[in-house]
């Protein structure tokens, strides 16, 4: 390997995206595909490698685990599995903290997790949030290729909290909604108060429609990844970024500077 290049080892290598993301590494010079793991696999042996980041594209039932097993090896983690919450988040942030504190001189080791790595994603969960304090209404719908295991998406838990975040700051009460409803879910799920809809249906990819109304108007916002290389520059930058920022950054837009 060349000195200059950062070894990176995929976890989830045999999943939809880890397949991809595998081939997008071994597309990049300045990366080198140190290892290829799947479930079974003992991430703990990456610490004799020469892998320095591992990028996790699991389920969310395991993610958090594999993160905190690359940390233990070693290594700096991206993240783009689904599942976390502020509990695992700061779990996480503790973790890094203990690391850090050992391995002075060594630089600090970092953690990115995103929920979206597609550019016209992180954008449409940046425009959503500038725009959601100038309006009354806002809901969301996400729509998923029907072999995906969580629903609401986490990009659409994201951008519903950014829209209740910024409604908040702004003093927005709640939204108007007269439904007395028949069917249990029909108004879909309610994240910090925004509704969201998921659509699963054979064809899709990945895809996100942000309606935002008031009276007389509506500005929609959408975000569709046609195909999994939407995700692939987002996750190469996150890997060239995050070996230079210790901690845990949580979404690209830090790294784009939004
Ligand atoms: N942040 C982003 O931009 C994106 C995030 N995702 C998320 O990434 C995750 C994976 O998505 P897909 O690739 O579609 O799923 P997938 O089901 O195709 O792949 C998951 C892979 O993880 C493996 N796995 C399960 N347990 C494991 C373990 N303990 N250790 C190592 N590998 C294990 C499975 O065997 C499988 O190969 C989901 O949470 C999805 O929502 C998906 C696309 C983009
Ligand atoms: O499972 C997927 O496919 C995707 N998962 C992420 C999510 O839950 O937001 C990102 C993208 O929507 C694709």
């Amino acid at each position: 390997m060349d000195t200059n290049q950062i070894g990176v080892a995929v976890v989830g290598a045999q999943g939809r995206m880890g397949r991809t993301v595998c081939e997008a590494v071994e597309g990049a010079e300045d990366l080198e595909l140190a290892a290829r793991l799947d479930a079974g696999d003992d991430i703990t042996g990456l610490a004799s490698t020469v892998a320095s980041v591992g990028i996790d594209f699991t389920v969310p039932s395991v993610t958090e685990e594999n993160v905190h097993a690359l940390l233990d090896a070693g290594l700096h983690a991206v993240v783009g599995t689904t599942g976390w919450t502020e509990d695992s988040l700061g779990r996480v942030r503790e973790h890094l903290e203990q690391v850090n504190a050992d391995r002075d001189g060594n630089g600090g080791l970092g953690v990115l997790i995103a929920p979206n790595f597609a550019l016209s994603a992180v954008l449409a969960m940046h425009f959503a949030a500038q725009a959601a304090r100038f309006f009354e209404s806002a809901e969301v719908v996400e729509l998923h290729h029907p072999n995906k295991v969580d629903a609401p998406s986490g990009t659409a838990l994201t951008t519903a909290r950014h829209i209740a975040g910024a409604r908040g700051e702004a003093g927005l009460g709640p939204m108007p909604d007269a439904t007395e409803t028949q069917v249990d879910g029909a108004r879909g799920a309610v994240v910090d108060g925004v509704h969201v809809h998921a659509v699963r249906l054979r064809g899709l990819v990945a895809h996100e429609e942000i309606l935002l109304g008031n009276a007389g108007e509506q500005l929609t916002i959408r975000t569709d990844s046609f195909d999994r290389a939407s995700f692939m520059p987002g996750v190469l930058l996150a890997v060239r970024e995050v070996v230079r920022r210790p901690g845990l950054t949580l979404g690209l837009e830090n790294v784009l500077d939004l």
